[in-house]
């Protein structure tokens, strides 16, 4: 063949691939979000590889240290960077719900995220008309369901501004934007007056919290009391030892690549429930048999997760993706790996759920 001839056909051929992975391949789980769209939320294109470098910088001080207090303040702005750079991702690759759920025989990944989430109104026994809380709603994948389920209003929250644009563009596509608010702030001390929820729920989320009795505190104030508060969290099982080396690293492999100043004991969550001044309804590790394995989306994925690597690599190649995606992308599948091996030993859960009221006498008690 000439030269000519091959060099053009190289060239064809090299651009189908590239049309082929990104265009047609789209997203990994949904067709939403295209991976020529990547961005890193707020962060302009010429910071992000000094953003991922500062995230990191977080994990290299010490834990047991005087300063816990002082890097705990600074935990907020720490995970409002690492949703800077995983949004886009997130959302090109899972969707628009940041969570897992047990998967469901027969059904897709998008009907078990539904169902998983519309259990959440359920307990609540939420109604037409009823104002809901989400705490830390992310891009609002839950916010819509939950809305649409029950009829109910809800007023999502979440510390990262990019997310505050993503979930209100969705909503409105959505048409719900009328009956789904989205409001920046921290959840740790809310822009809420007291007792102005009927309800709240916050799904995989208080776990970037330092000091759960925090966030618990904030849930607490602003719910009318007998109010119901349903959570999904993050924790360690009785079967994590902390003398086992391979635990440890899966478990600090979780809390670098998913910006946790720290995992709880299930033991725990109860406890400090309790200590706010919750009452504790119910209390189910979702994750349990008969439920089925959260984690085979996370491991049936390998094959799409080195698709989409090559597909970072070429759009940063191409500088339509900014540089430090392929390095970010790098530390979601490296948490995947943890995520899995947490799940596939039992070790770690992301679905201890706890339903709390806050007791109607409260009332009595707030008005003294
Ligand atoms: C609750 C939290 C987030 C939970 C999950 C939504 C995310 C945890 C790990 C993420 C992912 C890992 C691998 C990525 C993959 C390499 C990429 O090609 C496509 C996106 C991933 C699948 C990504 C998607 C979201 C997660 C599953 C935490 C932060 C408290
Ligand atoms: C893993 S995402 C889950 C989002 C959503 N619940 C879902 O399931 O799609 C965690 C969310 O908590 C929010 N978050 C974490 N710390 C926060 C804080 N201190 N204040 C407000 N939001 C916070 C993040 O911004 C993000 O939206």
């Amino acid at each position: 063949m000439e030269p000519t001839t091959m060099a053009w056909t190289a060239a064809v051929v090299g651009f189908g691939l590239v049309y082929w992975f990104v265009w047609v391949m789209g997203a990994a789980e949904v067709k939403g979000k295209r991976a020529v769209d990547l961005k890193m939320g707020s962060i302009t294109r010429d910071k992000v590889q000094d953003k991922y470098t500062q995230y990191w910088s977080f994990f290299r001080r010490p834990k047991e240290t005087a300063t816990v207090a002082a890097s705990a303040e600074k935990v907020p702005a720490f995970v409002d960077t690492f949703y800077n750079l995983v949004t886009d991702i997130y959302e090109w690759g899972w969707g628009q719900s940041f969570h897992f759920s047990p998967s469901l025989p027969g059904r897709s990944h998008r009907d078990a995220t539904r169902i998983h989430e519309e259990r959440v109104p359920d307990l609540l026994g939420a109604k037409p008309g009823h104002r809901l809380l989400d705490v830390g709603c992310g891009v609002g994948g839950p916010m819509r369901a939950i809305a649409a389920h029950s009829g109910s209003n809800v007023v999502g929250i979440t510390i990262n501004e990019y997310q505050v644009n993503r979930a209100r563009a969705h909503n409105r596509k959505a048409g719900l934007d009328s009956r789904c608010e989205v409001v920046c702030g921290n959840f740790l001390s809310m822009p809420f007056p007291d007792a102005s929820f009927d309800g709240a729920y916050s799904i995989e989320a208080t776990c970037h919290a330092p000091k759960l009795q925090d966030v618990y505190g904030e849930v607490f104030r602003v719910l009318k009391p007998g109010g119901l508060y349903v959570s999904y969290e993050w924790v360690t099982t009785s079967l994590y030892r902390a003398e086992d080396p391979d635990h440890v690293e899966c478990i600090h492999g979780i809390e670098r690549g998913d910006a946790l100043p720290g995992l709880r004991r299930q033991d725990e969550i109860a406890s400090i429930a309790k200590e706010v001044g919750f009452e504790v309804v119910k209390e189910q590790d979702l994750a349990l048999p008969p439920a089925l394995p959260w984690w085979t989306r996370l491991k049936m994925g390998r094959i799409a997760y080195w698709r989409n690597s090559l597909v970072v690599r070429v759009l940063t190649l191409l500088r339509i993706a900014p540089k430090g995606v392929c390095e970010v992308h790098e530390m979601l599948y490296e948490t995947a790996q943890h995520l899995t091996r947490g799940g596939e030993t039992g070790i770690f859960t992301p679905m201890h759920m706890v339903l709390l009221r806050k007791p109607a006498a409260a009332a009595a008690e707030e008005a003294k």
